[in-house]
């Protein structure tokens, strides 16, 4: 029986590196971890990567936000006042817009730092801090009573009470206090005794060397983040500087200090931005990036701070795990702690697993949290049967009628052959190849490839490219991003029936020699942290799998954007016509628009409507990723109207100039519900950052997936049929899409639940019987 679905989750991400490839690897001197990190004693080194950020600190990609005029060591203002003095409710400076006024009792604070902190509240109190009477606070009201925030807000009056000391003092001396700080924590000092003079260090650093002093809430973020927390800030707030604040204070004890990202891109693009605030502090940083070789990861790992992917973090725990395994220090060694050499010299890459930050958490720690990373074993000695097989279900795929040979089961969505059906698969010629193939087989092979047929769509589900080989490959696009992602293959056999499809080379599995989930592998880490934009509708979970309660940072700024009503119509027309009048009518205005869809297909179809009406615009979709930071760049520019799948959401910062301002901001068209509200709420984020002005709007239609997804197959296409002929607007009907989104939130929810559990059986099984759950393939 096939029983994977198009479901992006279902996908397992495969290193292209066979394993002897990674045993033959000879190792390059490893720092002793006994001893203190090199660079913290000499001049630093640059990134491993060659990083040669730009003195101001401006993002390499786009056009950086205007910097802090005074990014020389000179002072800003005084600036530190303890949080005690600070009013609770002043109003907030504006560093960016000089014509607006600071409140009369304000501190002079130069760079913005004005933050009231008073407000910051728990999405959800973690359970050993809950007494009964808390335990009923409402996870998801926002109000309430943090237990730890009377604790973090005397830890930020710490800080701020080193602020002024360190300013004072040059380059050297900040230095020289870094590395003391180091030697403590290396004597065992308690890292939260470090933290108010190991944070005002690292403010002062982001001050000198990027223009940036970290905000208060910023800090409040990084001391909950210290804390093992999810902060959930808005985007735009400022999560990369954010980010190096528990960086810098994991980094002391030379463990080796983690930064976990979704892509090489944005690892490289952080690491290489913020290289020298920690240079100023003497703390080396490495960047893990997909293509190197393990003496170039050894030399990353080995820095004090390193930023790569969680992907990568993923596979070198695997690498280094069958290397211990065939020196046969499993046992004896547990991984990480301390590294060491066999007697051929090849040594593990990672020096631990010690801490580490998860950027965009909600997408790493749930949306890819099933995702397993498997290294592959020697090839199959069956592969041409298996081939061959794959080919021929595929030819004949069309030929099956559903209904009549194979009925789809709604639940499990599972495709199975009906008696017709089976006895078609018995009759169809077959060569001596496929014959060999057990009947059985054969039926789950013809499954495959039917529902591959049906359900999996091309420039939808995945697009061809040619590989670095210029061989064509499927590539599948990530239905929650938008992006292409690269490297991730479906699970089950459902990758090699679409490589038959369409006729492309067909990769057929190489078994597996090591496997680890996402999840697994960050329940890994000794301590662990997040950082998102959108945690809210994810707290419960966070807090139950990964025991990372989360933490609402509010924003630097008050937010300025308005949500517009939602508009609802018949069918997928009738709502793109509307969108397209929309999207003239803002533009006559010179905002900017900015319009998410789900799919590329629909990005392009809407794409011809704009042409119609004579609009200009961009197209962003995974097709054209080569252009996506020009793009991005660009896209609050005056009267710029882009058309973006939701990878438009992540990880790009959209500017807009004074005059933008003025007139509104950037509007935001959101075209269809995602099958969770998180994805829409980074798209949604796209505009209004940093207490910028903006709109948006929801636009639904009957037809819309989410509808099957959340009421069933039957009533959506009641009322998919009483839509069609609709030329108007239903909008009373919005409540019923946002109750299907919850619905397929759910059912989500309930998926990973059960997955965790099962993998905890197995692994616990595994175990028992003297087995590796990650290296040896239960029986
Ligand atoms: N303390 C600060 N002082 C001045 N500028 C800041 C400060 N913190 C952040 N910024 C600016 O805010 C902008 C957004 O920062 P960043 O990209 O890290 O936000 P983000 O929270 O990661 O957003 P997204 O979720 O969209 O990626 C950047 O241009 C950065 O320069």
């Amino acid at each position: 029986m096939n029983s994977d679905s198009n479901d992006p989750q279902s996908t397992e991400n495969v290193s292209g590196r066979q394993p002897e490839e990674i045993l033959r690897a000879a190792g390059q001197e490893l720092p002793d971890p006994q001893l203190p990190d090199e660079s913290a004693k000499s001049e630093p080194s640059a990134a491993s990567h060659s990083a040669q950020p730009e003195a101001d600190g401006s993002r390499p990609t786009s056009q950086p936000r205007a910097a802090d005029e005074s990014s020389s060591a000179a002072p800003a203002s005084s600036g530190s006042v303890p949080l005690a003095k600070i009013p609770l409710t002043k109003a907030v400076a504006d560093p960016d817009r000089p014509g607006q006024a600071l409140a009369a009792d304000a501190p002079p604070a130069g760079d913005g730092d004005a933050s009231d902190v008073s407000g910051l509240e728990p999405t959800i109190a973690p359970k050993r801090f809950q007494t009964s009477g808390q335990a009923k606070m409402s996870v998801f009201s926002g109000r309430g009573f943090h237990p730890k925030m009377v604790k973090w807000k005397q830890l930020l009056a710490q800080v701020n009470e080193w602020e002024d000391q360190l300013m004072q003092e040059p380059d050297d001396a900040l230095r020289k206090r870094s590395l003391a700080l180091r030697y403590r924590a290396m004597a065992g000092e308690k890292l939260s005794k470090l933290l108010p003079e190991a944070y005002a260090l690292v403010r002062e650093a982001g001050r000198r060397t990027l223009g940036m002093r970290h905000y208060d809430v910023q800090m409040i973020g990084g001391i909950s983040l210290f804390d093992s927390h999810i902060a959930e800030m808005q985007t735009g707030e400022g999560k990369t500087l954010t980010a190096t604040l528990p960086l810098y204070l994991h980094s002391l004890p030379g463990k080796g200090a983690h930064l976990a990202t979704v892509n090489d891109y944005l690892a490289k693009r952080d690491a290489e931005w913020m290289t020298p605030l920690f240079q100023k502090l003497g703390v080396s940083v490495g960047i893990i990036q997909t293509p190197d070789d393990q003496a170039a990861r050894r030399t990353s790992y080995a820095a004090a701070v390193t930023y790569g992917t969680a992907k990568e973090f993923g596979f070198d725990f695997l690498r280094d795990r069958l290397l211990l395994r065939a020196q046969n220090r499993i046992d004896t060694e547990m991984l990480g702690d301390g590294g060491g050499f066999s007697q051929s010299g090849d040594k593990p890459v990672m020096r631990g697993m010690h801490f580490c930050l998860v950027d965009e958490a909600d997408s790493i720690l749930i949306d890819e949290a099933r995702t397993p990373l498997i290294i592959g074993s020697l090839e199959d000695t069956v592969r041409d049967q298996i081939v061959e097989t794959y080919r021929w279900a595929a030819e004949h795929a069309p030929e099956y009628i559903e209904d009549e040979h194979y009925i789809i089961d709604e639940e499990t969505k599972q495709f199975e052959l009906t008696a017709r059906g089976r006895q078609k698969v018995r009759a169809l010629p077959k060569s001596d190849l496929v014959r060999t193939m057990g009947l059985v087989d054969l039926y789950e092979y013809t499954e495959r490839a039917a529902k591959v047929h049906a359900e999996f769509l091309l420039d939808r589900q995945y697009v061809i490219r040619p590989d670095d080989e210029d061989k064509d490959e499927i590539v599948i696009v990530d239905e929650f991003t938008g992006r292409l992602a690269e490297g991730r293959k479906w699970r089950d056999g459902i990758h090699q029936a679409i490589e038959a499809k369409e006729d492309l080379e067909i990769s057929v599995p190489t078994g597996q020699a090591a496997r680890i989930t996402v999840q697994d592998l960050f329940l890994r880490y000794n301590h662990l942290a997040g950082m998102t934009g959108t945690a809210a509708t994810s707290a419960r979970e966070l807090s139950k799998i990964y025991r990372t309660p989360v933490l609402r940072v509010p924003t630097n700024r008050p937010p300025q954007r308005k949500r517009l009503p939602d508009r609802v119509f018949g069918n997928l027309t009738a709502k793109f016509k509307a969108i397209a009048d929309e999207v003239a009518e803002v533009h006559a205005t010179g905002r900017p628009v900015l319009i998410g869809t789900r799919s590329i297909d629909k990005s392009e179809l809407l794409s011809h409507m704009l042409n119609d009406l004579g609009i200009e615009h961009e197209v962003l979709n995974a097709n054209n990723v080569e252009r996506e930071a020009e793009i991005v760049a660009d896209a609050g520019q005056h009267g710029r109207v882009t058309v973006a799948t939701n990878m438009a959401g992540r990880g790009t910062d959209i500017k807009l100039t004074d005059e933008i301002v003025e007139i509104g901001g950037m509007h935001v068209i959101c075209t269809e519900l995602h099958d969770a509200a998180r994805i829409d709420r980074q798209l949604i984020g796209r505009c209004g950052r940093q207490g910028d002005p903006g709109s948006y709007r929801q636009y639904l239609a009957l037809d819309d997936d989410i509808l099957k997804g959340g009421l069933g197959p039957q009533r959506a296409e009641k009322l998919k049929v009483r839509g069609q002929d609709v030329q108007g607007s239903m909008d009373r009907l919005a409540k019923l899409f946002r109750k299907a989104q919850l619905k397929v939130e759910r059912t989500h929810f309930r998926d990973r639940m059960v997955l965790l559990h099962h993998e905890k059986e197995r692994k616990k099984l595994q175990r028992e019987i003297g087995q590796d759950p990650y290296l040896d393939t239960p029986n």
